[in-house]
């Protein structure tokens, strides 16, 4: 099977080698260019769609209530009658859930425990496929069976079930290092689930289980897997609905500054290529938001999947540039000089910066007033300054919300929209966040995590509200503070983006100026989600979405 899995990844110009720290890592063995598919993988067992979405999405096709890709009609959903709990499309998706699962799970009604059914739901998937029942059927809106065509470059076959299953087998559970309390919860699960298996008769036939669902220690063992390999899976929009072990792509490790991204096509997972990947280089993923700060996204990962992070955003601990520098004015043989540059060097710069004190009014009260106030203050971008590169835009000499959004703005978004290449774009963003630290800043310092996180909600709260042109301030504010935190192609920045675009087109009171900004806008939401998103599938509906917007903003525009 090693050999298999060898074969399978050498197929997508992947290997997979091993590693001290992280035990092992998926390397490029050819370039993968930015907006393709690196890898594509099956879920082991049905997804478990979280109770609050159950009767929105089809538990086998993972279709939307309301979506129109059943032949063009819109259609409904039908629950369950006698567990009540789960949606289906049509007769075909319940049938399919019923004979491969559904039935076995039918009876827990009252169970709302994610663990202890996706424990069963796979207990029940190992053994189907070890004793020769067909695999569940792969039903995703952009593929169907092997040899499917996901993304927009490749026609990527879908990986076979048993080495899935090879693969889940391989994966780290972190057992030794594991909490008592979380073991014996988990025991606790593992031995309801097998005494239930046992009381429903669940025909256990194959050679490897011997009448008997596995042991209890078996069960934990699964249990310490998902825990640190599940994923939580996301619509379009990136809203969570559910949950699933894919095994090929937990072989992924983090990074908080990550080179691919992963998204969904009906119940297929796509790992796709957020910027060009050279051939020796590891493809990471990430497992937290890189929106949080550094010791929030350590503790995470400590917790969830037991390791230290050390990657290029989060390492350099132990040498800053100055006592680097020191060293190497001691070589020459001539006295330390007091330097004038700042700590860090790099990506590490960054967690520094987004650091600091809490936003918002004093006495914690924010009306439409305190927001005025904030963000009036703010120049939307002239639409041309964003189209072409011009000359590097100097740091102003006090950071306010306004002279951040301004510096940011007019300093990346041109980077973004003539496709400079990453190395470049790097180096860029490097001397911003250069310039950033030794600027002075206005108190509250503008571009910590949590004004970030306060002005996404203020400009929901104004998008609700329909104060367009406040929206599109605050939208404009966090756009700089995503460009400044995100991979330039994250699909967080191209959804703000389409969002901020159409606040734009919605304030009237800009007139043509905001028409073409919003144009402006729209063109860079392009490009990004055409990265993140793609152009085929569900999600590459959603770049259709933009093309459809940006005929009528030109229509307007003339
Ligand atoms: C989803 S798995 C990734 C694949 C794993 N390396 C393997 O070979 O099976 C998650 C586990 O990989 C390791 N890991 C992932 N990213 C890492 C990183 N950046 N540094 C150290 N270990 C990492 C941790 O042990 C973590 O619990």
């Amino acid at each position: 099977m090693e050999a298999r899995l060898e074969e399978h990844l050498d197929r997508f110009g992947l290997a997979l080698v091993n590693d001290k720290h992280k035990y092992r890592k998926v390397v490029a063995k050819k370039v993968i260019k930015k907006g393709t598919t690196v890898i594509t993988s099956r879920p082991l067992c049905n997804p478990i769609i979280f109770p609050t979405h159950r009767s929105k999405h089809c538990e086998t096709c993972f279709r939307a209530k309301g979506s129109t890709s059943h032949g063009g009609q819109a259609h409904d959903l039908e629950r369950c009658s006698v567990c009540k709990k789960r949606y289906y499309c049509n007769r075909e998706c319940f049938t399919t859930a019923w004979k491969g699962w559904h039935r076995w799970i039918c009876p827990d009604k009252d169970m709302e425990n994610l663990d202890y059914e996706m424990l069963k739901m796979v207990v029940i998937a190992i053994e189907r496929l070890r004793n020769g029942s067909s695999s569940p059927s792969l039903t995703t809106s952009a593929s169907g069976t092997s040899g499917t065509h996901i993304g927009d470059d490749l026609h990527q076959e879908v990986e076979p079930l048993e080495l899935t299953e090879y693969v889940f087998s391989t994966l780290m559970g972190h057992e030794a290092v594991s909490d008592h309390a979380q073991l014996s919860k988990y025991r606790e699960i593992a031995t309801s689930v097998r005494d239930q298996l046992v009381k429903s008769k669940y025909p256990f036939k194959s050679p490897l289980s011997a009448g008997a669902p596995p042991s209890v220690q078996e069960l934990v063992q699964y249990l310490c897997r998902f825990h640190c390999n599940n994923f939580s899976i996301h619509d379009t929009q990136l809203f969570t609905m559910a949950e699933g072990t894919f095994p090929i792509g937990a072989l992924f490790n983090h990074s908080c500054r990550p080179n691919a991204i992963v998204m969904y096509e009906g119940q297929m997972q796509i790992v796709r290529a957020l910027e060009d990947i050279v051939p020796g280089q590891e493809v990471c993923t990430s497992y937290v938001d890189n929106g949080v700060q550094r010791k929030e996204r350590r503790a995470l990962l400590a917790e969830k999947y037991y390791f230290h992070c050390m990657c290029p955003r989060c390492e350099q601990e132990e040498e800053p540039v100055d006592a680097v520098d020191q060293d190497q004015s001691q070589e020459a043989s001539s006295p330390p000089q007091e330097s004038a540059k700042p700590k860090w060097t790099g990506f590490r710069i960054l967690d520094d910066l987004i650091e600091g004190e809490q936003d918002g009014p004093k006495d914690g009260k924010i009306d439409g007033e305190w927001l005025t106030r904030q963000f009036e203050p703010i120049v939307l971008p002239n639409a041309r300054s964003l189209h072409t590169a011009g000359p590097e835009i100097q740091p102003p000499g006090l950071i306010t919300r306004a002279s951040f959004t301004s510096y940011l703005v007019h300093s990346i978004v041109p980077l973004i929209q003539t496709g400079v290449s990453e190395a470049l774009y790097q180096e860029r963003l490097f001397r911003i966040y250069r310039e950033l630290q030794m600027t002075p800043h206005a108190s509250p310092k503008p571009f910590t995590t949590t004004v970030m996180t306060n002005a996404t909600s203020f400009f929901n709260t104004c998008l609700e509200h329909g104060s367009w042109a406040l929206a599109s301030k605050i939208g404009m504010f966090v756009l700089a503070q995503y460009l400044m935190i995100y991979p330039r192609h994250h699909p967080l920045v191209g959804l703000h983006c389409f969002t901020l675009a159409k606040s734009l087109w919605n304030d009237v009171e800009g007139g043509l100026s905001s028409v073409r900004l919003s144009h402006e806008v729209l063109l860079l939401a392009k490009r990004i989600l055409v990265v993140s998103h793609g152009t085929k599938g569900q999600n590459g509906g959603l770049v259709e979405e933009v093309v459809q917007f940006l005929k009528t903003v030109e229509t307007e525009l003339g």
